[in-house]
């Protein structure tokens, strides 16, 4: 005798089981940046948020423990936090949502220049973000008339502080938008575990000489929260 299963969906065309909500993993650097994500999603259930530490070790670990841990379900990953923008691509306050997350200092230097991983033949410095989320992302966010862009974000173990760095960086990934210290370490993580990974940085800085004084660190953390906001209505 044949057993049917209650939950065998093709029986109940009409009443099948329920989809189970997606669960999306945040991981942040800093607390002040957590905060403002957990102030946007206003207590969504589906989002669970963590700061990691800042770099991309730290943010690698923190993301492999949590994905790697008994209880995780996640089906998307996202990097998210303030960033620098690359003059003329990303100004201060708007946003990037990364089309691949670049380790952009990972590689050797040679008396030629810099040697990407990739070139030396160790593997790949960059991991390609979901494209169709990426795009459903942006179009929310623009349609919600929140500035944003998208582009490669590169993840630097040191944040650039000469315009030299900055030009050099710009040319070596042609359309980098913003820089930020965890996204491919994140993704690096994601990558391991099979899940989809997404990035976005709130510009809080422009990628160049240095000058921490003058960092709105404040208007980067109000936008992070908006997209925030937006997040929680986009089909992830
Ligand atoms: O001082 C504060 O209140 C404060 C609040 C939130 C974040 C910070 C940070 O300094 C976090 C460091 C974090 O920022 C990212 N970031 C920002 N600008 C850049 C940049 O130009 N290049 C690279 N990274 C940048 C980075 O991801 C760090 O994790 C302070």
């Amino acid at each position: 005798m044949e057993i049917y299963h209650i939950e065998d969906a093709s029986l109940f065309p009409n009443s099948g089981p329920e989809e189970r909500r997606k669960r999306i993993l945040v991981i942040t650097a800093v607390e002040a940046e957590k905060d403002a994500i957990c102030r946007g999603l206003k207590g969504d259930g589906r989002f669970d948020v963590l700061a990691a530490g800042v770099g991309p070790i730290a943010a690698a670990v923190g993301t492999a423990a949590v994905l790697a841990s008994a209880k995780s379900d996640y089906d998307l990953v996202i990097s998210a936090g303030i960033g620098g923008g690359f003059p003329g691509r990303a100004p201060i306050g708007s946003l990037v949502v990364a089309e691949e997350m670049v380790a952009a200092d990972l590689g050797a230097e040679t008396p030629e220049g810099f040697v990407s991983l990739d070139k030396l033949g160790f593997g790949t410095a960059r991991v390609h973000a979901h494209g169709s989320l990426v795009e459903r992302v942006t179009e929310a966010l623009r349609n919600a008339g929140l500035p944003v862009h998208t582009g490669p974000v590169l993840t630097v173990s040191t944040v650039t502080g000469t315009a030299a760095t900055a030009a050099a960086l710009s040319a070596r990934i042609p359309g980098a938008a913003a820089e930020g210290m965890e996204g491919y370490g994140v993704a690096a993580a994601a990558v391991k575990f099979g899940i989809p990974v997404l990035e976005i940085r709130a510009i809080s800085n422009p990628v160049g000489p240095r000058d921490r004084d003058a960092w709105r660190i404040g208007d980067a953390l109000n936008a992070l929260e908006a997209a925030s906001t937006i997040l929680r209505e986009v089909q992830l």
